[in-house]
């Protein structure tokens, strides 16, 4: 398929050889270039791993992956990848950083974006010297002063001070809409994605759960209220009772009987969080996020 930034079909990664553990699995989801896609799920589910195989830092042990076409070694100059960590050389100067960006990427180094980025570090300061925050603005304005096709950022707001965090989602967004850039932001901060990002996946247990126009995925689920009651013949993702009353999140399955029930869309936050608590409801792709046929060897 073409406009793809990320094709993976059957994807999985097991760490370790003697004491296995498996991260990732049977991973199989498209996600077209030029979204801004929240990776979400919980502690382990498996998103940094994702990110790492899309970067090509790991390798598959079952499964491909492409990006951007082609496979993750030979899209490597169009991709940025901030990981959790922002590994940066600590001896180097904020301003030395920067030159080093430059001189690694000299056909497509964009400095004035890169500078303003890191405009409020001080130039002669050492990463060593730097808060956590700060390295994070650091590694913020390599990965954007890249210029990529596609930015993978693992958790990349989460040691940022609220203002710093308004400001470069911002740019992050503004980067997006002027460029064409992929964007993939994984986060633990729900309702910081439900304004940034118009597309989802979520990860838990090491599978896609969920996939697809964050929009599109709301508009397929109902919260409904009312008299304890029969749900068929719709998919029940989650449902409560509390005396009399029952609340369920449901995929609806045709028209709801609106006699019985009150029907309310779920904020992103609800629907995301009823999936966490209901491991066992099924998984849903929109149509643009599902990956139907096996991508070509990783
Ligand atoms: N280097 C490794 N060796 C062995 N197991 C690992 C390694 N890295 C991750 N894992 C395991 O793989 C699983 C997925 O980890 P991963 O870091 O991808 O999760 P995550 O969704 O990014 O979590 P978090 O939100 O806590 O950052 C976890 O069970 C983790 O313990």
């Amino acid at each position: 398929m073409t406009g793809a930034a990320i094709e993976a079909y059957g994807l999985g990664l097991t760490y370790g050889r003697r004491r296995r553990r498996t991260a990732l699995r049977d991973c199989s989801f498209r996600l077209p270039a030029g979204r801004i896609c929240a990776l979400v799920g919980p502690n382990g589910a498996g998103k940094s791993t994702l990110l790492s195989l899309a970067a090509g830092l790991l390798r598959p042990t079952e499964g491909t992956v492409r990006v951007l076409g082609t496979t993750p070694a030979g899209a490597r100059t169009r991709i940025a990848y901030v990981s959790q960590d922002k590994p940066l050389y600590q001896q180097l100067t904020v301003a030395d950083t920067l030159w080093a960006g430059a001189q690694l990427n000299p056909a497509a180094w964009d400095s004035d974006t890169a500078e303003r980025i890191a405009d409020p570090l001080p130039p002669e300061a050492r990463v060593k010297s730097l808060s956590g925050g700060q390295r994070t603005r650091l590694a913020l304005a390599l990965a954007l002063g890249k210029r990529p096709e596609l930015m993978l950022l693992d958790e990349p707001m989460s040691d940022l001070d609220p203002l710093a965090r308004h400001q470069l989602m911002g740019v992050l967004m503004a980067e997006a809409v002027e460029h064409g850039t992929t964007i993939v932001m994984s986060s633990h901060i729900l309702t910081e994605l439900e304004g940034a990002c118009d597309y989802l996946l979520l990860v838990d247990g090491g599978r896609i759960r969920l996939g697809g126009e964050s929009d599109d995925i709301v508009s397929a689920h109902a919260l409904l209220t009312g008299q304890a009651g029969d749900l068929a013949p719709h998919t029940v993702v989650e449902s409560r009772t509390t005396g009399r009353q029952l609340t369920a999140l449901v995929r609806p399955e045709g028209p709801v009987d609106r006699t019985a029930w009150d029907v309310t869309e779920p904020s992103l936050e609800e629907l995301l969080l009823a999936h966490l608590r209901c491991p066992d409801a099924p998984p849903l792709l929109t149509p643009s996020a599902d990956a139907r046929e096996e991508v070509t060897a990783a």
